[in-house]
C-alpha cells in the first residue's frame, strides 16, 4: 500500500514543472509538499491523481505502474481549494456521490455518511444545502466525500486556503485528527508552514519543480537541505558561524542550540528566523531600532547593529542592507531611533550547512 514517483517529470510545452522528483508515501503516512507559488506542487498532485500524464518517470502503486490506469480507477480521493461540490445535492447526497458510484446499497450509503458526517463535526447536516454551508463547513463535506468511499491513497490540494486564517488554523487541527483517525495515507499540497507542519508526518520541499528536501518537520525546520529551503522557511538572514560543543556562534552573537539541531563541531552557515534575535537588556548585539511594527502578542523590530563591523557582516550575508529583525514584548518595545540591546535565540536558528 505505497505510492511511490520514479524520476517523475511533467512539463506543458517547453515549461518543465515537475523535474525528475522520487518519492515514496508510505501506507497511513500523511506527507505534505511545500513550496512557493508556481514550484509545482499541484501539478505534481494532478499527476498522481492520473490528471496530468508524466513526461517521463512514473506513478507507482505498490511498485505497479499506474501510467493505464484511469483518474477514477485509481481509488484516490481528491480534495481541492474550494470543494467542488455538488450544488444540486445536499450535503448527504454529495458524501454519498462516490458511494453510489460504487453500487453501495442504501441502507449502507446512509450508515456510512451518518459516520463520515459525525467525523467531521457535521452531525446533523445531511439535508442541508450545500449553498447555504460556511467555506469551512463546504471543505468539511469536501473531504467526508473524498473519505466516504475508504480511498487507498487521499489527495488534498490547497484544502483549506480559501478560508480565513482563525478557521484554517482550527480546520488544519482538525484535518490531521481525521487523517489520523481514518489511518489515511495522503499527500496535502500547501504554500503554509504552519499547515504542513500540523499536517504532516514528512514534509517535503519543492523549488523549481525540483524536490529539494524531505524529511520530518522538525528536521526541515531544524537542519534546512540548502539556502533556498531556508529561505523559503523564514530564514531571511543567513551567516556563516561556528558551532563549538553546542554553542552557535556569528558575527550577532552565540546560543546554545536545542539538542536535535547541533551538528558536529566546525564551520556552518546559520538561517536567522525574524525571531532569531530577542530584545534583552543584557544582550551581546547593540543596535538602534530603525522601525516597529505591533502584531498580536508581540513587536517586530528592525534594528540596525552599533559596530560597523557587524554591520558589514550582515550587509555581506544578505547582498542588501545591514538591517536585522528582532522581537520584543509588547511591554516597553523600544521606539524608532531608540537603542536596544539584543540576544540571539535558539528556536529562532536553523543549521542551513555544516562544511
Ligand atoms: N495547464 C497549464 N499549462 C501551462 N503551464 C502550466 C499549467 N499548469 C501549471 N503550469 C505551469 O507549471 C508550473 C507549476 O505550476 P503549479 O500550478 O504546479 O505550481 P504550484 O506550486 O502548485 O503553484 P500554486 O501554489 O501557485 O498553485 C508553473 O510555472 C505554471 O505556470
Amino acid at each position: 500500500m505505497t505510492l511511490g514517483l520514479r524520476g517523475l517529470s511533467v512539463h506543458y510545452g517547453s515549461t518543465i514543472a515537475v523535474s525528475e522528483v522520487d518519492l515514496t508515501v508510505a501506507d497511513g503516512e500523511v506527507v505534505a509538499l511545500l513550496g512557493p507559488s508556481g514550484c509545482g506542487k499541484s501539478t505534481l498532485l494532478r499527476a498522481v491523481a492520473g490528471l496530468e500524464q508524466p513526461a517521463s518517470g512514473a506513478v507507482c502503486w505498490d511498485e505497479q505502474d499506474l501510467a493505464a490506469v484511469a483518474v477514477h480507477r485509481r481509488g484516490f480521493g481528491l480534495v481541492f481549494q474550494d470543494g467542488q461540490l455538488f450544488p444540486h445535492r445536499d450535503v448527504a447526497g454529495n458524501v454519498a456521490f462516490g458511494l453510489r458510484m460504487a453500487g453501495i446499497d442504501r441502507a449502507a450509503r446512509v450508515e456510512r455518511v451518518t459516520e463520515l458526517l459525525e467525523l467531521v463535526g457535521l452531525r446533523g447536516y445531511g439535508n442541508r444545502s450545500v449553498t447555504s454551508l460556511s467555506g469551512g463547513e463546504a471543505q468539511r463535506v469536501a473531504l467526508a466525500r473524498a473519505l466516504a468511499p475508504r480511498p487507498r491513497l487521499l489527495l488534498l490540494d490547497e484544502p483549506l486556503s480559501a478560508l480565513d486564517r482563525v478557521l484554517r488554523e482550527q480546520l488544519a487541527i482538525d484535518l490531521a485528527e481525521v487523517l489520523r483517525a481514518t489511518g489515511s495515507t495522503a499527500l496535502v499540497v500547501t504554500h503554509d508552514h504552519d499547515e504542513a507542519f500540523t499536517l504532516a508526518d514528512r514534509v517535503a520541499v519543492m523549488h523549481r519543480g525540483r524536490l529539494e528536501q524531505i524529511g520530518r518537520p522538525d528536521e526541515v525546520w531544524r537542519r534546512p537541505a540548502s539556502p533556498t529551503v531556508a529561505a523559503f522557511l523564514g530564514c531571511t538572514t543567513q551567516l556563516p558561524g561556528e558551532v563549538q560543543d553546542g554553542i552557535a556562534s556569528c558575527a550577532l552573537g552565540s546560543v546554545r542550540l536545542a539538542e536535535a539541531a547541533v551538528p558536529q563541531d566546525g564551520s556552518v552557515l546559520l538561517g536567522l528566523r525574524s525571531t532569531a534575535l530577542t530584545a534583552d537588556p543584557v544582550g551581546e548585539l547593540a543596535g538602534t531600532v530603525i522601525q516597529r511594527v505591533h502584531r498580536r502578542d508581540h513587536v517586530r523590530l528592525l534594528v540596525e547593529p552599533r559596530d560597523p563591523a557587524i554591520s558589514a557582516a550582515v550587509r555581506t550575508a544578505k547582498g542588501a542592507d545591514a538591517i536585522v529583525e528582532a522581537v520584543a514584548p509588547v511591554a516597553d518595545a523600544p521606539a524608532p531611533g531608540e537603542p536596544v540591546r539584543l540576544s540571539l535565540a535558539a528556536e529562532g536558528i536553523a543549521i542551513v550547512r555544516t562544511h
